[in-house]
């Protein structure tokens, strides 16, 4: 089974490469001023335009308004976006027709109960992104570098696509692939030195955790 990985919070040229050259399906951009992973839409177009053909751009957003979201669109031209903020289903379908571009839905997942909110955007969601939720007092809805209990998926519907995320590492991932058997990985503080710093060892050291759990599976 293909598996996709999205390298997420990349602010430079160096980091989108290492991303590209070791696998990366998607990359991802945050547009949450608060973030230290935080680009501007001209920044991230610059960024996205390296990409293109290589890997698939996703725009990350918490609770825009539409303005915010027009500019990061004109500008960046994603592949997808990412809603990461408390978005209704109502609002991802307003989003979805207004700019005509696959949509990802982030949820937070603590206990399995949490698993029923998926329900109300099947249909309307592309795919899901399976988030641990933030610690208390955190700023961020995302990129904590926080994994949740992996076995919750398994009550998940067969046909719900989605993303594993939260606290992913390379020391983690063949474990999290073993019990969840996800479609697709993300990560951003597992291959950081420092919040918002990519490190290019950690990447690779990344993807070659990945291949090598791939290939213990496979054999
Ligand atoms: O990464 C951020 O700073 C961020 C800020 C606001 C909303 C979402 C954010 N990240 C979204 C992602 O897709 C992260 O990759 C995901 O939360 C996993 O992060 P981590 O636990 O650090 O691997």
């Amino acid at each position: 089974m293909a598996l996709d990985i999205k390298i997420c919070g990349l602010k430079t040229e160096a980091a989108l490469a290492s991303a590209i050259d070791g696998g990366a399906s998607h990359v991802g951009f945050i547009f949450f001023p608060k973030s230290p992973r935080y680009v501007t839409p001209q920044e991230a177009g610059v960024l996205r335009a390296r990409a293109s053909g290589k890997a698939k751009a996703v725009a990350v957003i918490v609770d825009a308004d539409d303005a915010f979201l027009d500019a990061i669109v004109a500008a960046m031209e994603p592949d997808m976006l990412q809603l990461h903020g408390a978005e209704s289903p109502e609002r991802v379908a307003v989003v979805k027709a207004r700019y005509g571009l696959p949509v990802m839905k982030a949820l937070a997942v603590q206990e399995a109960a949490d698993l029923a909110r998926v329900a109300p955007y099947r249909g309307i969601a592309d795919r899901f992104l399976f988030d641990a939720r933030p610690p208390a007092g955190s700023e961020l809805p995302g990129g904590n570098g926080v994994r949740f209990d992996w076995t919750i998926l398994a009550g998940l519907d067969a046909g719900v696509d989605y993303m594993l995320s939260g606290g992913l590492d390379a020391a983690n991932i063949g474990d999290a692939l073993r019990l969840a058997n996800p479609p697709g990985i993300d990560i951003s503080s597992g291959v950081e030195s420092a919040p918002g710093v990519k490190d290019a060892a950690l990447i690779e050291a990344f993807f070659k955790a990945v291949a090598a759990a791939r290939n213990d599976r496979a054999a």
